[in-house]
This record gives C-alpha cells, structure tokens and sequence, in this order.
C-alpha cells in the first residue's frame, strides 16, 4: 500500500489503512522498491553486459519506462556548461556579428578558450540527470551499472541538487584511493555515520583518522589473527550443531540470518570478549545492536534526512527505537570498558609488540593495555566501528557464497573435496589457511561478483585533476566497486562465477595484483584493517558447514532459482537466503551430535539481522504498527523538508520517478497541516505511554 506522498495524490495522511495480507509480511515495503530501480534477479542475463532489468509485480502499477528505454531516450542527458563558460559564451554571441577585424579576432580567442575550459573542465563529463532522485532510496548500485554502460567509466549523476561523480575506471580508482588519497575524505559517509560511528576509523577524516589508524591496526597483528582461528572453529561447531538440527528435523534455513548471528557472535567477542550468544538467543542487547545497524543502512539510503530535525528524533517510531537502541548500546560499552580496564589493571602482562592478553585477547584489551590516553567515547566509537565493519561485510560474504555454491554444484564438489582432503573431521588450523587454496578463490570470486560494500563514497577536499578532468573542492564521488568489478574492458565474462579465474598457483588477488580493477577491502591508506581476520572467519566458517552438508535453495521460496538482491551498506538478499540441507553421508564431528539446548533458528525470536527494506526496523513486525509507523515516518519527512526551507515534497523513499508529481503550494501547506497534526498526535501518545509508566 503507498502512502498519499508516494502517489503523488492529494495527500492524507490519515490512519486508515486496509489490513495486508499475511503474505506481504516478507515484502514491506516492496511495492515502493518495485516501482524503483529496486530488485535485481540474478539471472537470466542476456544482454551485451549480462545485466537483467528490474522486476515488476503486476500488483504495483508501474507505468514508467526501463531504465534503459529511458537512457536510451535521452532523458538523462543534459549539455553541461559552468557559468564561465556561459558568461564567455554569451560574450561571443554579443560581438560575433561586429564586423570589425579586432572583434573576429577576439571571437576566435574566446572561442578558443572555450574549447580549452571545455576540455579540461568537469563539465565535459557526461551527466545522468533528471527525475532519477530515488536512486537515494535504492540500491545504488544496480541503476549505476546501467549508467555505466551507457555513460562510461567517468560520469556525473544528478539527484535533485545532489551531484556525484561516479567512478568506474580502475585507474581513477587508484588515484583517489592510492596516489591522491590525502586529497580525499569520506564525506558523506562520515555525515551519515556520526550518529553511530562518531569519530571510528571508517567515517573519520583528517588528524584523528591518522591517530586512530595508528592505534587499531597493531592490535590486528599475526599473533591476535592465529588466535581468532580457534575462535572461529568453536563458533562454526556451535553454528554447524544448529544446523544440523535443522536438518534432522526437515527445516529449512534461512542462512542470512544464521550468518549474521554467527558473525554477530564472533567479533562480539574479538572485539570486546562479549558474547552475545546470538545464535541461541535474543536479549535487548541483540536487539539494540540491530536496531542501530539497521537504521545505520537506512540512513544511509533515504534522500530527506528527517532526523537531524531534533524532534523528529524522538518523534517517529523508528527513530525513537533507535535513540532507546543508542543508550542501551552505548551503556553496554561502557560496561565492558570498564570491566576491560579492571582486566589490565589486574593483569601483570607486559606490554609489548605483538601483545596479547592470555585473559582477554579482545581488541578492546590491547586498546587499553596499550595505554593510549583516549576517552570513553573515542573507544566506543573505535569499538562500534568495528563491530559494524566486521560484522555486516563477512555476513554478507558467506551469505552470498552460499548462494553462489548452492547454484554452482560443480564447484560446491571441488570445495567439499578440497575440505575433506586439507581438514577432515577436525578443527581447521592457521596452517590450513594456506592449504585451502580452491575454498579461498571461491571467496574471492564471491566478493568480486558482491563486494561489501558496492560502493566507496569520497569527497575531494582540494581541487584535483582526474583522468584529464579538473575536479572542483567539494565534489561527491561513487567509486562503484560493483561496476570495476563487472566491467567487461577488465574482465572477461564478468558476470559468470568463475573461482578458477584466479589461478591456485599464484598469488590471491587484491588491489594491487589486480590494477585496482579488484578492491574487495578498498586500498591505499583506507584499506580494510580487519582483511586477513575476515578472510580467515569466512574460509573457516564456509569450509565447516561445506563438509557436514549439501545445499540446495529451498524452490518454495526461490522457484526460479534466484535470490534478489537490495542493499544498505552491503548487499542483502530481499527476502531471505531459504536452504534445504542435507547431512553428507559418512560425515560425522562434534556438532553433529548436538545436544538437547541446540535450538532450531527458527526457534529464535523475529529480530530482523537481515537489511532489506527500510521499513522492517520499526522495531516490530506487527503490520498495522509498521504502516502507521510509516505514515509518522512521512509525516517526518514533510515536517523535515518544511523545517529545511523546502516548499514541496515529493515522496518520503520512493515511487518518484516521472510519474509522481511535486506536491507543492497550497498542497504543501496542506500536507505539512496534515503532517504536524499526525506528530502531534504521535507526541500525545507519547506523553500518554510515559505518564502510564
Ligand atoms: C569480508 C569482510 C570485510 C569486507 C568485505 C571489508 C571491506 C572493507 C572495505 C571495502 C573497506 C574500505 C572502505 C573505504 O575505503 O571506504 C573497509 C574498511 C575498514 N574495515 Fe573492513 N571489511 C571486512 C571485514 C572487516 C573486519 C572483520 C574488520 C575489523 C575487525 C574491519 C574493519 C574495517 C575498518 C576499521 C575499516 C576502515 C579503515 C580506515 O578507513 O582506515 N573490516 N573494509
């Protein structure tokens, strides 16, 4: 059901609402993703790049072209001119009929320099512009690689005022991350990450990214990484009993979510030694972890940010769950802050390279020991930073390598013989790692077919020359990740899952081997710091539950052998990765024989780990709470785009493109009436609730 907003009606606001149905429940928010550049099926690829359109549902009205009968059409293209130029331009046009000697001659120097300006200045780069601006709430990255194709490696997108180049030369990508990085900051990112992140590694700039770096990556060292491995296998044999649980008893998993959890519990405790015990159960401490997450991704993809408005914060539902989600995370921080420096001012161990705390060896316990004077609020930033980097992206990882296995049985037969040969029945061991040759490149390749994240968001702090093009300060880049990774100049046959593309004698592929065509954890300065512990929790978990079991997608929920994909800050399936699995025969191990406490995952309480829509983190999943939160969460977006000096509003996420016209003047006035009174009344309630308590 769309909102008045998302329609383009009149608006009202209004509460009545016609109940779902039950089936909908998987797809809130589906109907707006639809009518977008939303869904992706992975395949039936066909076209000249292997790239498939969006799908439509015949319930959501749609009447708008593709997009590339619209790119086609030329609605994108516009002719670019800076007001220099047009200033000289409308010079010559005023003395090109004088017929005077003096007045030609000056005609073809202005002409001239034009010409010059034009070359090297921005606006020759090709322009995506028009009524796109619901790229905002979308996966960027699937619109983009059509763009791409269309547009070529370097071009500007428009979204409403917003512009942002976007990248995807690997050469260019290699100037902005390597050899002119310091001309770069994260931008945006760093905008939409504050609430969460603070000043962490990933969206800090400048002094204290330098500082930061400086003190987090010793604490990764080759020692803490050995260490984690044995972390990793008593996790997988945890996670495995679960599985194998459900397997006996004929269900199907939704590994999305197993990974998640799994993923959740590894760098709880390798970051700050908490176990979150996840994959058992559901505390407030999950959930508040989640909440945050989640809203994190919708952030970072909804056009009006309504939160920075302050009363909206504590205005709509999903907002106000996510204040309540902040304290009780950042409550538990502190708590393990100061249980940590209890730990080191106990401890007799000495600080030295390579220091690892026999007690502790989290994180957390090296930041301390180290003696780094920082406060209370740097370190949650530091550890909330990394909890959120290591813990969506390796999810992801696993997530959609499976997905890659269980539709490429070929290969799944090489991994599980490669596991069977190098580990057996046992523990997997550092020294495993090298021998896991063909399980990594599968890896690989999975990252390359779905990096996490698609796409790298820059800023330039300085006026810098790219490819020939002269950049002005404050330009916003997309370095599509996605689009280096299928583009078809630098890789043949981009979109197959090829893991024996990268051959097994030879070096694993990264940035450098691979020319910054292949930038899995970025490169240059700002490359991951969590790499080599990522990589190893994911050929340790894949190789785990690849040598207990077969995987096929469950046909009730994928009958076309697809899974479609929507993203946040990584790439998340729209509804579920759904598997049958089944024991492989003779294959035997500890979590096999699983004991009475091993719970199903479909015993655990609905907290949405997984991303996908924008709507699912309410902090409910009761249908007629989330469509009212819904309208609060439009009301929001009305009030916040008043409250911003805007005079018309168009939709809160989506349902824009072309079709939806702007509501503005006297239907502005009147939905931002409409729009004070749903928040008044949200307000009310509010006060009611809290005197009731
Ligand atoms: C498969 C899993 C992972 C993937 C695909 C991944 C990917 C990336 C990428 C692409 C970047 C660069 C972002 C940019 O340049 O804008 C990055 C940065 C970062 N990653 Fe990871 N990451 C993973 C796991 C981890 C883990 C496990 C940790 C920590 C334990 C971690 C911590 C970080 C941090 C702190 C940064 C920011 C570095 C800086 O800006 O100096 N990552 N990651």
């Amino acid at each position: 059901m769309q909102s008045s907003l998302a329609t383009g009606r009149a608006p009202t606001l209004g509460r009545a609402r016609v109940a779902p149905s039950a089936s909908s429940r998987s797809n809130l928010g589906a109907g707006r993703a639809m009518c977008g550049f939303g869904s992706e099926s992975l395949r039936g690829s066909g076209r000249a790049a292997g790239v498939t359109l969006p799908r439509r549902r015949a319930a959501t009205p749609c009447r708008a072209k593709t997009l590339e009968e619209r790119i086609a059409s030329g609605e994108f293209t516009k002719p670019r001119s800076s007001p220099a130029e047009d200033l000289l331009n409308g010079f010559r046009g005023l003395i090109r009929n004088v017929d005077n000697p003096q007045a030609r001659g000056l005609s073809v120097s202005l002409a001239k320099l034009s010409r010059k300006w034009r070359n090297e200045s921005m606006s020759r780069m090709p322009v995506a512009a028009g009524d796109i601006r619901e790229i905002a709430g979308q996966p960027v990255f699937v619109p983009l690689y059509k763009l791409f194709l269309a547009y070529g490696e370097m071009f500007i997108l428009a979204i409403g005022p917003k512009k942002f180049v976007v990248v995807s030369d690997n050469e260019v990508a290699k100037e902005m991350l390597l050899t002119q990085a310091n001309s770069f900051s994260k931008g945006l990112l760093s905008e939409i990450l504050d609430f969460v992140m603070g000043t962490g590694l990933i969206p800090a700039n400048g002094e204290t990214w330098k500082i930061r770096r400086r003190t987090v990556v010793p604490s990764l060292h080759k020692k803490y990484v050995a260490s984690m491995v044995d972390m990793f296998g008593d996790c997988g044999v945890h996670g495995s009993a679960q599985l194998a649980k459900s397997e006996r008893e004929g269900k199907t998993v939704e590994m999305e979510n197993f990974y998640s959890r799994l993923a959740l519990d590894i760098i709880g405790k390798a970051v700050f030694n908490y176990d979150f015990d996840s994959l058992k159960k559901d505390d407030p401490v999950i959930k508040a972890v989640y909440t945050v997450l989640r809203e994190a991704e919708y952030r970072s993809v909804t056009f009006i940010p309504y939160w920075k408005v302050p009363p909206l914060r504590w205005l709509v539902p999903r907002q106000k769950a996510c204040q309540e989600a902040l304290v009780v995370v950042n409550d538990t921080l502190n708590m393990l802050i100061e249980r940590t420096k209890k730990i080191v001012e106990d401890s007799d161990e000495e600080f030295v390279e390579e220091y690892l705390s026999g007690d502790d060896p989290s994180i957390l316990n090296f930041l301390i020991a180290s003696g780094d004077d920082v406060t209370s609020k740097q370190l949650r930033d530091d550890l909330m930073t990394l909890l959120i980097a290591g813990h969506e992206t390796t999810a992801a990882v696993l997530t959609w390598t499976t997905y890659l296995l269980a539709t490429h049985p070929e290969q799944m037969r090489k991994v599980q013989e490669e596991v069977d040969r190098v580990v057996g029945d046992r523990r997997p061991t550092i020294q495993d790692m090298m021998e896991l040759k063909y399980t990594t490149r599968v890896i690989n390749e999975s990252m390359r077919l779905y990096p996490q994240p698609p796409v790298l968001i820059r800023r330039a702090l300085e006026p810098v020359t790219l490819d020939g093009y002269k950049i002005e300060t404050g330009t916003d880049f997309f370095i599509s990740v996605w689009n280096l990774h299928r583009n078809p100049r630098l890789w043949p046959e981009p979109d197959k899952f090829i893991p024996e593309r990268f051959p097994l004698d030879q070096k694993m592929p990264n940035e450098v081997t691979e020319n910054f065509a292949y930038l899995p954890f970025g490169g240059g300065q700002r490359k991951c710091v969590g790499d080599q512990f990522a990589l190893f929790e994911s050929i340790i978990t894949l190789a785990m539950v690849c040598r207990r079991f077969d995987i096929d997608l469950d046909p009730a929920f994928h009958p076309d052998g697809e899974c479609g994909m929507t993203t946040g800050a990584t790439i998340h399936t729209t509804g579920g990765l759904h598997v049958k699995l089944t024991r492989r025969a003779g294959m035997g191990g500890d979590e096999m024989g699983y004991d009475e406490t091993t719970r199903s995952l479909d015993e655990l309480e609905d907290v949405n780990t997984r991303g996908g829509t924008p709507e699912a983190a309410v902090g409910s999943f009761d249908e007629r709470e989330i469509e009212e939160a819904r309208d609060v969460k439009e009301a929001a977006v009305v009030v916040g785009a008043k409250t911003a000096g805007a005079t018309e509003v168009r939709s809160g996420s989506g349902g824009a493109k072309g079709e939806t016209p702007a509501i503005d003047g006297e239907r502005f006035d009147q939905a931002v009436a409409e729009a004070e009174d749903i928040l008044a009344k949200e307000e009310a309630a509010r006060v009611e609730a809290q005197k009731a308590r």
